[in-house]
């Protein structure tokens, strides 16, 4: 597989090996080892999958504590996927990282504990899916503003996504209390 570093340091993007034959094609999606040695390193203890329509933004999502990291895929269709570095102290605070994932590029995104993450829907619909490193823990999930302009995501899209009435209703990171954001840990 390729690991390709982003312009944040430990946001990586991975494309796996495609084995195609006259069936069709085979990958491996994770393997403990050769993830671990990327710097992708579990343990993971929940696997989540999300199926939405175009339009439909889900994020920025963390949750602290019980941070998660994140290895994202899209299944079906196409995503524009984005991390932002939110760990208070970091030398990247406020900066986000945006790739297209497809269920055609097979492209996985390692989104590290510490970071807001969320996606814009692409394709007429998509089907996500991803490991975390921790279970959902409902009470310490926060949602940051999709459109903060703090941060300024260039989101592929003209006009409003869809979101739910959590993510309308998230917070912009400068009103987000300190002690719910994690901290950096060079
Ligand atoms: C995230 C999650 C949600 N749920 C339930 C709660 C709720 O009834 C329903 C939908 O929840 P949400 O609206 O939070 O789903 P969603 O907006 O898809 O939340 C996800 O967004 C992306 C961007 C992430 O990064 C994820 O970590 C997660 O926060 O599913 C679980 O049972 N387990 C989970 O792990």
């Amino acid at each position: 597989m390729n690991v390709l570093e982003t312009d944040i340091p430990g946001v990586l993007v991975i494309e796996p090996d495609l084995h195609g034959d006259d069936r069709g094609w085979f990958m491996e999606t994770w393997q403990e080892r050769r993830y671990a040695e990327a710097g992708i390193r579990g343990p993971f203890v929940q696997d989540n999958m999300a199926h939405s329509r175009h339009g439909i933004l889900r994020g920025l999502h963390l949750q602290h504590p019980h941070a998660q990291g994140k290895l994202v895929q899209v299944v079906l269709g196409e995503v524009f996927d984005v991390a932002v570095d939110v760990r208070r102290g970091s030398p990247h605070f406020g900066k986000w990282v945006g790739v297209i994932l497809s269920g055609e590029d097979h492209r996985q995104l390692w989104v590290p504990p510490g970071f807001a993450h969320g996606y814009l829907v692409t394709s007429n619909e998509a089907v996500f899916s991803y490991k975390c490193t921790e279970y959902y823990h409902p009470e310490t999930d926060l949602s940051i503003r999709w459109d903060d302009p703090e941060i300024g995501i260039d989101w592929p899209i003209v006009g409003h996504p869809s979101l739910s009435e959590k993510d309308a209703s998230a917070l912009l990171l400068k009103d987000v209390p300190p002690d719910r954001l994690p901290e950096y840990t060079p």
